[in-house]
């Protein structure tokens, strides 16, 4: 069993824009998450959620609005938050030539995670994709891809998950087993913002809608309950 992570872990997002291709998706969103809270993100094709991610996880620059991380003011480029978030995109990023393990390795060897084996084989088999991580990534089913990315999040040992349609291509086992480790994730005083089309069986937590008129902050906290501002 891994340990939790701290609950008082706070990430605050506040007037958030974002522009693509010269275009104003979005203005004014607001996020307030707390540890054990999943954010689901919601929106029609082209609302910006993927947008949004990719600016939270710094791989888009930060064009309005302010991130606070544990009540520090930082670019989402900074060391003290990237090391606390995994992001998944729709894209695995892995190479297709190596197998699931190979990537797995060297993707959380990169991460600074120590590799441990007895982890690695229970989280493969919890996700049906034992086997599966011993072929060329290459050669998987789009599904199978879509489970080892998802391990390596899981893996990732990082508090905030930024998950882009962590769904898409997972069968209905497959979903099960999202929910049940996004549940498990916030049980440890973990943190999400998962963007999706479909409905995630047993989700509760807040749910900020891109297609929808900025206006209320979206925020949970369990209990009403948070800490200081260190973490
Ligand atoms: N590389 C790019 N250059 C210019 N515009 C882009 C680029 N990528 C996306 N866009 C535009 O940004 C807008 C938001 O795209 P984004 O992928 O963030 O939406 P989304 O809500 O995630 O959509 P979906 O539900 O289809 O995944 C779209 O209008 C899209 O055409």
């Amino acid at each position: 069993m891994e340990p939790d992570y701290p609950a008082n872990s706070r990430l605050q997002v506040s007037n958030l824009g974002c522009l693509r291709g010269g275009r104003v998706l979005f203005r004014n969103r607001h996020i307030d998450l707390h540890g054990g809270t999943v954010l689901t993100l919601r929106g029609s094709n082209g609302s910006g959620k993927s947008t949004l991610l990719r600016t939270l996880a710094g791989l888009l620059p930060m064009r309005a609005g302010e991130l606070r991380w544990c009540g520090r003011t930082l670019l989402p480029t900074a060391a003290p938050y990237q090391s606390q978030l995994a992001y998944l995109s729709h894209h695995p990023a892995m190479n297709d030539a190596l197998t699931g393990i190979e990537n797995l390795h060297y993707l959380l060897t990169l991460a600074g995670m120590p590799w441990q084996v007895e982890r690695v084989r229970e989280v493969l088999g919890a996700l049906g994709v034992l086997q599966a991580a011993g072929l060329a990534f290459g050669k998987c089913s789009q599904g199978q891809r879509r489970r080892l990315g998802l391990a390596r999040v899981l893996l990732s040992g990082r508090q905030l998950w930024l998950l882009d349609e962590p769904d898409s291509a997972l069968d209905d086992l497959g979903l099960q087993w999202l929910a049940g480790a996004l549940t498990a994730h916030a049980a440890r005083a973990g943190m999400a913002i998962v963007a999706t089309h479909r409905d995630i069986p047993s989700l509760s937590g807040p749910v900020l809608d891109l297609s929808a008129t900025a206006d209320a902050v979206a925020t949970a906290a369990p209990n009403g309950e948070h800490g200081g501002s260190s973490c």
